[in-house]
């Protein structure tokens, strides 16, 4: 692994210089919340909560973090969450995080609302890729795009379920937050020329009627894998996996959608307890350090995505600032394991939880 650059430390550094460098709507955009955004530190505070009981004497000389989800190989149960228009926070957009999370050897799950083609991104992609979908109101554009992504060789469909509407953001509705010039949604066929609000693009697209039945729908014309991302309920989860989810990804949006909404960590062990059993379960919101890795793996998550943080290593330096993200998690990851007596990612469990 490349040796840390001593300015970024943590995946937190990288906040700041994005910070500068980044417009203030888009800033807010990428960093806020629904409401008084209290979920979204909600989700970092529920892994401050939960402490460690490391064990000692236990050879850690050699260690791996190799692990797979739904049968893919990958270099580490840490991966990138969806995150929409990338080309917002660098020119190189999307290609840079493909590339990034390719020579890492990384899960990178691309957003139905990238800013460059889902083929192109496939193209640039040297591991792994998942699409995650938004059913729109026009179900042959939704099984287009399906068709689509299976053309290109992504591996499974990740199906957005909490979005109907967007949140209410504060920082976007004070900032009448717009895609800036020449950011589309590329892979929708929406004009150019006009220039709404976020909230209201999405309002035209989306479909906020989506229930069961529609779940169904889109297992039924796939033959990739399905997850269902953005559950928080056993109940919800249960009933995806019913409805033939191999996957559930555990999310509250980042705290973007329900202020108030339970913490991902907090919800996590509910969720195990009735799909662990028949699905994998990930989680995302608020995976800050190679610590909390460690905590939704000893949990049960199969993988975890980190969103924010991808996006400020690509708004400080595209590709490589990235990587530099993607390599923070994984060399935290080794060292937490190893000072934890975990040689591999098998052997962390709920012994290493003091509060399971
Ligand atoms: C700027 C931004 C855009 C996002 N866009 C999408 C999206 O297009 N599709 C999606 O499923 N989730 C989207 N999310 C949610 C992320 O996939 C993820 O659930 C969340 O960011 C995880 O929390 P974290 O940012 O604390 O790591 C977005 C999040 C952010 C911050
Ligand atoms: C374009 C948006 C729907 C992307 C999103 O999911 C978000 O901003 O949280």
């Amino acid at each position: 692994m490349p040796a840390v650059p001593t300015r970024f430390v943590r995946a937190e550094d990288f906040a700041a210089v994005a910070q500068a460098v980044l417009p203030t709507d888009v800033w807010d955009y990428v960093a806020g919340g629904a409401g008084d955004e209290r979920t979204v530190r909600a989700n970092e505070e529920a892994f401050h909560r939960l402490t460690l009981v490391p064990r000692m004497l236990i050879d850690v000389g050699t260690r791996t973090l190799h692990t797979t989800a739904l049968g893919v190989p990958l270099a580490g149960p840490i991966g990138v969450a969806p995150t929409s228009y990338h080309t917002m926070a660098h020119p190189d957009g999307e290609l840079a995080v493909a590339r990034a999370a390719g020579a890492a050897g990384l899960l990178n799950i691309v957003s139905v609302f990238s800013s460059t083609t889902l083929e192109d991104v496939a193209k640039a992609a040297t591991g792994p890729l998942w699409f995650q979908l938004y059913c729109l109101r026009d179900r042959g554009l939704t099984r287009s795009l399906i068709e689509r992504a299976e053309a290109a060789g992504y591996r499974a469909i990740v199906l957005g379920v909490d979005l109907p509407v967007i949140g209410y953001r504060d920082r976007d509705i004070r900032n009448a937050f717009r895609l800036p010039p020449g950011v589309r949604p590329v892979n929708l066929p929406v004009g150019t020329e006009q220039d709404p609000t976020l909230a209201d693009l999405n309002a035209v697209l989306v479909d906020p009627r989506l229930t069961w039945q529609d779940v169904e729908w889109i297992r039924s014309v796939t033959d990739l894998p399905l997850v269902v991302k953005g559950i928080v309920a056993p109940s919800d989860a249960e009933r995806a996996v019913q409805l033939g989810a191999s996957g559930v990804l555990v999310s509250n949006h980042g705290g973007r959608q329900v202020d108030g909404s339970v913490a991902t960590m907090t919800a996590l062990p509910d969720v195990l307890d009735v799909v662990g059993g028949s699905a994998e379960v990930y989680l995302d919101g608020g995976v800050r350090r190679g610590t909390d890795v460690l905590k939704a793996v000893a949990t049960g998550a199969r993988v975890v995505f980190a969103g924010r943080p991808v996006l400020w290593g690509l708004a400080v330096d595209g590709e490589s600032g990235v990587r530099a993200v993607l390599d923070l998690y994984l060399r935290e990851l080794d060292l937490v394991m190893a000072t934890c007596g975990c040689p591999d990612v098998a052997s962390i469990g709920p012994h290493l939880l003091r509060n399971p």
